[in-house]
């Protein structure tokens, strides 16, 4: 089994390094770096791996994790990209950063993959896009699979598709929250305890979220079979269209898409 390093284990490094770890990787071939001593030891800590130095960490490791915020990887690169030895499996999972950005600070011919993953892997339910770069062979991809199956599901995406991609399944969880917390608040409004709402609405988003992944059918006909004639549903309904929720559901991932470009435009400039 391969050494797997993830540098800048914050939120999204920790969910795949405990991901990892779930999944039996075992824990003396998982490396972890960060900038604060005391993240370093709440992560030796609570997940019994190693964290090094950046520079420890890809001497010992065969698969390099990008982990930092898109705006910070230029500077980690600047201190890394040139000893990293191109055998080594450059995986990035930040948002925005095309593999060229990559690419351009590495070793040449060193293969890098990017990857969007989400934070439902912690309960084994991520969704994850992988996109090969152009030094990326089958085994670079089947290997980047290997590491990312036991958190969920995997996709093969191309990459032109990952901006995209990120606005729907890497932010995805964020609007269902807004909207679980949108709809506990209404509970609210109409009396009922905090503790229950939250019980109805939780419950309620698992069995559809179950009914949308196991029934087959198109959301439309799971809507529709909830909609009575003259009753409740259609009058809640009419209020999301008069509010214009789909238009803005439409704005809202757009928006997150544009941010990805503009994301990948700053950290080039830097
Ligand atoms: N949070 C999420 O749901 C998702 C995040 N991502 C991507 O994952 C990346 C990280 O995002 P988060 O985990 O949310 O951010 P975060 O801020 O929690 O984690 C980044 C970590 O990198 C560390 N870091 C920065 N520069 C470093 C350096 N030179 N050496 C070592 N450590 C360094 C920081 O101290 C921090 O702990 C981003 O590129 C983001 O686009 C991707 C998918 C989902
Ligand atoms: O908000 C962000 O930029 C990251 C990327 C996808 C989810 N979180």
């Amino acid at each position: 089994m391969d050494t797997v390093a993830v540098i800048g284990a914050g939120k999204i490094g920790e969910v795949l390094l405990t991901g990892l770890v779930k999944a039996g990787w075992p824990a003396g071939r998982l490396i972890a770096t960060a900038r604060r001593p005391e993240r370093a030891q709440d992560l030796r800590d609570r997940l019994g791996i190693r964290v090094l130095d950046n520079l420890g960490a890809v001497g010992e490791a065969e698969v390099v994790a990008i982990a930092v915020k898109p705006q910070d990887a230029g500077v980690l690169l600047e201190e890394l990209g040139g000893k990293i030895p191109a055998d080594k499996l450059v995986i990035s999972l930040c948002a925005g950063l095309p593999t060229t950005f990559f690419e351009r600070r590495l070793q040449p011919g060193t293969p890098v993959i990017r990857v969007m993953t989400n934070t439902p892997a912690l309960v084994d339910e991520a969704m994850t896009a992988i996109s090969a770069g152009a030094h990326a062979l089958p085994a670079h991809m089947a290997l980047a699979e290997e590491l990312f199956k036991p958190l969920g599901k995997t996709i093969r995406v191309p990459e032109s598709q990952q901006d995209a991609v990120t606005a729907l399944s890497g932010s995805g969880p964020a609007y269902f929250y807004f909207l679980v917390e949108a709809m506990i608040d209404a509970g609210i409004l109409l009396g009922l305890p905090r503790q229950v709402a939250r019980d109805l609405i939780v419950q309620t988003a698992i069995g559809s979220a179950v009914m949308l992944r196991d029934s087959g059918e198109h959301p439309v006909t799971l809507r529709e079979a909830v909609t009575s004639p003259a009753g409740t549903t259609i009058s809640a309904i009419r209020e999301l269209e008069n509010h214009g929720v789909r238009a803005a559901l439409l704005a809202a991932l757009e928006a997150a898409r544009d941010r990805a470009r503009e994301i990948a435009q700053q950290s080039e400039a830097l």
